[in-house]
């Protein structure tokens, strides 16, 4: 099928938004009026540099406020429409977007006469009309009556335009859509959106999210299209505040994405399986001073493994968690690499492919572990590890020095990344279509420089769980920290060893432990306990979660935690304390 994108969806000028459409591939454009008309080019001019580009201008819109109205107000909304079907022939444009009238009609009755003598004008003039019921129209605000009345004007040149936007919304059933005939279907439009509860417009004008990044159900949106045997070119109409005033060709790629994913989940194109990821199998922290890290990682009780042989890194393990402390010329030590063990690892590798991710470029030598990595939108890499219990790169650290028996720190439980704020949404969409991680929750988190919103996502077996935090605007570059966060069965066992070497845990205020004893009946000496090692604590229904944080380094920190009995959680409640403390550390210096 035609993969297309109205302008309105990126911001720029309209060449630029051209060029950017054009570059991340996709087949044609929905042109946007006020693109058009804020424009220096003439319209033989955008329509030479569409030929030049190979893209093809799909459709024109919108048409707005012409039906329903007193005849001497349609006479004028003729002439309007005139003026535009004249100028969609100085585009070769052939498919014009009406919206349901929203703001003039006060004549539903007159709307089949209207309407009827639209479409003839637009027949003389070779443009046909994509009648579109926007979710807060007058009178039409639901596709079905728009479908009635274009079954009842019955010609050639009236048809719907289909908008996953107006429909889910609303909540309106899309089923009836499998029984409109294809040919009747001028236009598909496809966005989603978060849930939320806000008036409709403006949630369509400033909320809109490329399909696969909200909560509506796209792939049985499309089934339903696909079923009426429609042909025309799927075309993604995203009004977003972010999308607005961030780099074009980035939002370009990444909404391309979203519709090669939305074609693969809803089986309308070859996928590979999904790679089904198991458990984390590294992170690696780069750092231009390996000494600030490491002792840290010894004094968790990490066990030294060997230097690589030949890149300048150097492992730390402990039960299944391994570090790789990597000394890169990287101004603050942060983290810059996930494994992810995959039972299908080649299967990822494909996935990024028919996603147009690009394969990491890698030097390995001979004799080496040749591993694949891509790049996540937030820059962190990620690589795509074939599961086993021990990854034969690990020969590649290994000088023979001893095995541990026993460590206290068993996995990595969770990494937490920090999103720029403009990310998040290709963020999402990045870790759902290539490594299958579903969205399992959200919060938002106050901190000293603004909310922070948290995302979790995890496989269904919850083996593998990132959580990504969106950085409030005003927050300075680099002051949230990215963290591993590491699961032991003994908590206080780690944070005692820890105080022995004489390194503190992120000072947690006085004022917390009163609220905890408030908050929960907890026996006064294991609250001492808590309090003494700087410990924090939450409990639901399912069990307990005690856990500690150290001091950051560079922008990087870490967590150790221990769940007791189904507690599955991340201590939500807690983390405006961590917040509130790590900001006041970095004040201090
Ligand atoms: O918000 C609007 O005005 C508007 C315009 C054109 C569309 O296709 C649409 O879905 C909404
Ligand atoms: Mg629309």
């Amino acid at each position: 099928m035609r993969l297309s994108t109205a302008t309105v969806s990126l911001s720029g000028d309209l060449v630029g938004k051209m060029h950017a459409c054009a570059r991340a591939g996709f087949d044609g454009i929905e042109l946007f009026e006020p693109d058009l008309v804020v424009a220096p080019e003439s319209p033989e001019e955008i329509r030479a540099l569409a030929d030049r580009l190979g893209l093809r201008l799909e459709l024109y819109q919108p048409l707005r406020d012409i039906e329903g109205v007193p005849p001497a107000v349609f006479d004028d909304n003729l002439r309007r429409a005139a003026a535009k079907f004249t100028l969609m022939r100085r585009l070769g444009i052939d498919t014009v977007l009406l919206c349901s009238n929203v703001a003039t009609a006060v004549d539903p009755g007159a709307m089949p006469g209207q309407l009827r003598t639209l479409a003839r004008l637009g027949a003389d003039h070779g443009v046909r009309i994509a009648y579109e019921a926007l979710a807060w129209g007058r009178y039409v605000d639901d596709y079905r009556q728009a479908w009635r009345l274009v079954q009842e004007v019955d010609e050639p040149s009236l048809g719907l335009c289909l908008d996953s936007f107006h429909i889910l919304s609303r909540g309106h059933d899309p089923a009836a859509i499998g029984d409109i005939p294809g040919e009747k279907i001028f236009f598909v439009q496809l966005a989603d959106a978060p849930v939320l509860s806000l008036d409709v417009l403006s949630w369509s004008r400033h909320h809109r999210l490329f399909p696969g990044e909200g909560g509506f159900d796209l792939p049985g949106f499309l089934a339903h299209v696909l079923r009426a045997g429609y042909t025309g070119p799927l075309s993604l109409e995203v009004f977003n505040d972010v999308f607005r005033q961030t780099d074009p060709g980035r939002t370009a790629a990444h909404a391309l994405r979203s519709l090669i994913d939305l074609l693969e989940t809803a089986g309308a194109s070859a996928r590979p399986p999904a790679p089904a990821p198991g458990a984390f199998t590294f992170a690696e922290i780069r750092a231009r001073t390996p000494e600030t890290v490491e002792p840290l990682l010894a004094h968790l009780g990490f066990h030294y493994r060997g230097a690589h042989r030949s890149r300048p890194a150097r492992l730390w393990t402990s039960g299944s968690a391994r570090v790789v402390v990597n000394e890169a010329p990287s101004p603050r030590p942060h983290l810059a690499a996930l494994g992810f063990d995959l039972t299908d690892a080649p299967a990822a590798l494909a996935r990024a492919r028919t996603l147009h991710i690009p394969s990491d470029f890698r030097r390995v030598h001979e004799g080496e572990d040749a591993l694949h990595a891509v790049t996540a939108p937030d820059g962190t890499q990620i690589f795509l590890c074939p599961v086993s219990t021990v990854p034969p790169w690990i020969a590649e650290f290994d000088h023979g020095a001893p095995r541990p028996e026993s460590s206290a720190v068993t996995a990595i439980d969770h990494v937490n990344l920090v999103q720029p704020w403009e990310d998040i949404a290709e963020a999402t969409l990045f870790h759902r279509s290539l490594l299958g991680l579903e969205v399992d929750g959200s919060a938002q988190v106050a901190g000293p420089s603004g909310l922070i919103s948290s995302q979790v996502m995890t496989d269904p077996e919850h083996r593998v769980r990132l959580v990504l935090n969106v950085a409030p605007a005003a927050a300075r570059p680099g002051a949230l920290a990215q963290h591993v966060a590491f699961r032991t069965d003994d908590v206080v066992a780690v944070a005692e060893r820890l105080r022995a070497h004489g390194v503190e845990a992120l000072p947690v205020p006085g004022n917390y432990y009163e609220d905890l004893a408030a908050r929960f009946a907890l026996d006064p000496a294991r609250l001492d306990r808590f309090r003494a090692l700087g410990l924090m604590y939450d409990r639901d229904g399912q069990g307990e979660f005690i856990h500690f944080y150290t001091a950051t380094v560079g922008s990087v920190f870490f967590e150790v935690l221990q769940r007791i009995g189904g507690y599955d959680g991340y201590g939500a409640a807690n983390a405006p304390v961590r917040l509130a403390a790590q900001s006041r550390e970095a004040r201090r210096g």
